[in-house]
């Protein structure tokens, strides 16, 4: 296991994770490979759940499946392995016309080993980390290396102190 140093924390909303995810649908949108149609969506579960299903409702698909992919133990990375593989009658031979939809890539490990099975898909996710970059066709934005991505779906509202403290 490889534990990384994350120096910064950046915090994504709900709001926020919807407001991205519907930009690069929009952004995809028209720009598949059949007629400028996708004909699926595959989120790389869990992270990618979340950004595919509202991608898969901006663009209108029905198809949507999922690759299980296991990378990390909380922070700490491990080998990326296939959990559960998505449907072989969607993905075709090399996954042409598929978006795979992620909610960040880091290292890049996990796409690496989703792309040697299908080399032809289309591989968006929101986040990207400058190491995981060549590894994707889409993202919205980019975040340091040292910088660790707190999803809404990790975290929890919670009372914090005033600035200047209290008097108590
Ligand atoms: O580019 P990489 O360094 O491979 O890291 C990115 C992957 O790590 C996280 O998934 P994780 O394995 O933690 O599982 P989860 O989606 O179920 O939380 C994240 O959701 C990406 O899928
Ligand atoms: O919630 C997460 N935030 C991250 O920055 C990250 N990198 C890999 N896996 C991750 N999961
Ligand atoms: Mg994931």
């Amino acid at each position: 296991m490889t534990r990384l140093p994350h120096e910064k924390g950046f915090h994504i909303s709900w709001d926020q994770i919807h407001r991205d995810a519907r930009a690069l649908a929009w952004r995809l949108d028209g720009k598949g490979p059949i007629e400028g149609n996708w004909k699926a969506v595959v989120g790389i579960t869990r992270g990618g759940l979340v950004p595919a299903m509202i991608m898969a409702r901006e663009l209108d698909i029905r198809t949507v499946d999922t690759i299980s992919v296991k990378s990390y133990n909380h922070q700490a990375r491990t080998e990326p392995h296939v959990i559960k593989p998505p449907q072989a009658d969607i993905m075709g031979a090399d996954g042409e016309g598929v978006l795979i939809v992620d909610d960040l890539v880091d290292t890049g490990r996990t796409l690496e080993l989703v792309r040697t099975l299908y080399p032809k898909a289309h591989f968006a996710t929101i986040y990207a980390k400058p190491m995981g970059v060549p590894m994707v066709d889409s993202y919205v934005t980019e975040v340091s290396q040292d910088t660790w991505i707190f999803f809404p779906w990790d975290m929890a509202l919670q009372y914090v102190e005033p600035y200047r403290g209290t008097d108590a």
